[in-house]
């Protein structure tokens, strides 16, 4: 569960990026979060990871609360979210099996788990028969599976994605947020930022939508979009 309270971010010699942004996110849900470029999306979801902190305001995940989060627990705490990204951010040395090992490797998963684990997951994001590939091998939309495999492979309560379509094109874009739904039909909450309006209206989900850093609609099940 995310709950946020009157959150506020400032940067320095800037304008405000959020603004008393109070909303909350439970268990199980699928939420867009869209608004226009500058709105402060970005901003909300470096928040979310530790990245920013913010000005005010209090963000708690999951029962922690991260203003109160000593900083030597803050790794563990992003393991417990998955994060994907527009860039797809792959190893581009590394095959995709590679790709998706790394994250279990790094925290000292055994051996005998990552083989058992990692199969597992190429098949659910559909690479099964592409593990021995390297990124540059892949389209667009395979890229992104492979890190949405990576995001998830250590089963993080949250996926979080930040433009996951940005580079792809619509067939593409629609498959990945086909594997999206599956993924939170299968228990994940999945927060998607995006400022594709065809998607948003595609999904039918609740849509957050933040202009200038408030929060000016917050609809369940919407093909809502704001006005320019
Ligand atoms: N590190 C920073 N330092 C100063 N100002 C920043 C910083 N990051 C973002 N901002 C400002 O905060 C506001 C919100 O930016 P943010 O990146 O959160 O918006 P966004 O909705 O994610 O935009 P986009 O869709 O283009 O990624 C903007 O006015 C931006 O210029």
């Amino acid at each position: 569960m995310i709950e946020i309270s009157k959150l506020t971010k400032t940067y320095e010699k800037s304008s405000r990026a959020l603004k008393d942004v109070s909303l909350t996110i439970d268990d199980g849900e699928f939420v867009f979060i869209t608004g226009r470029s500058g709105s402060g999306k970005s901003t909300l979801l470096r928040i979310l990871l530790k990245e920013v902190e913010p000005t005010s305001g209090r963000v708690v995940v999951n029962d922690m609360d991260l203003g109160r989060m000593p900083r030597r627990y803050v790794p563990k705490y992003r393991r417990q979210l998955g994060v994907v990204f527009q860039d797809f951010r792959l190893l581009k040395d590394r095959n995709v099996y590679e790709n998706v090992a790394f994250a279990q490797r790094v925290i000292g998963v055994s051996g005998r788990k990552i083989r058992e684990s990692v199969p597992e997951m190429l098949r659910m994001v559909g690479l099964s028969s592409k593990y021995k590939s390297f990124p540059h091998q892949l389209s667009g939309g395979e890229q992104q599976r492979v890190a949405i495999a990576r995001a998830l492979i250590n089963r993080p309560a949250i996926l979080l994605a930040d433009e996951p379509t940005g580079n792809l094109d619509p067939h593409n874009a629609m498959e990945i947020m086909g594997l999206l739904e599956e993924i939170n039909r299968q228990g994940t909450t999945v927060v998607v930022v995006t400022h594709s309006s065809e998607i948003v209206n595609m999904m039918r989900k609740r849509v957050i939508t933040i202009q200038r850093g408030i929060v000016v609609g917050d609809e369940k099940e919407s093909g809502y979009w704001y006005e320019d």
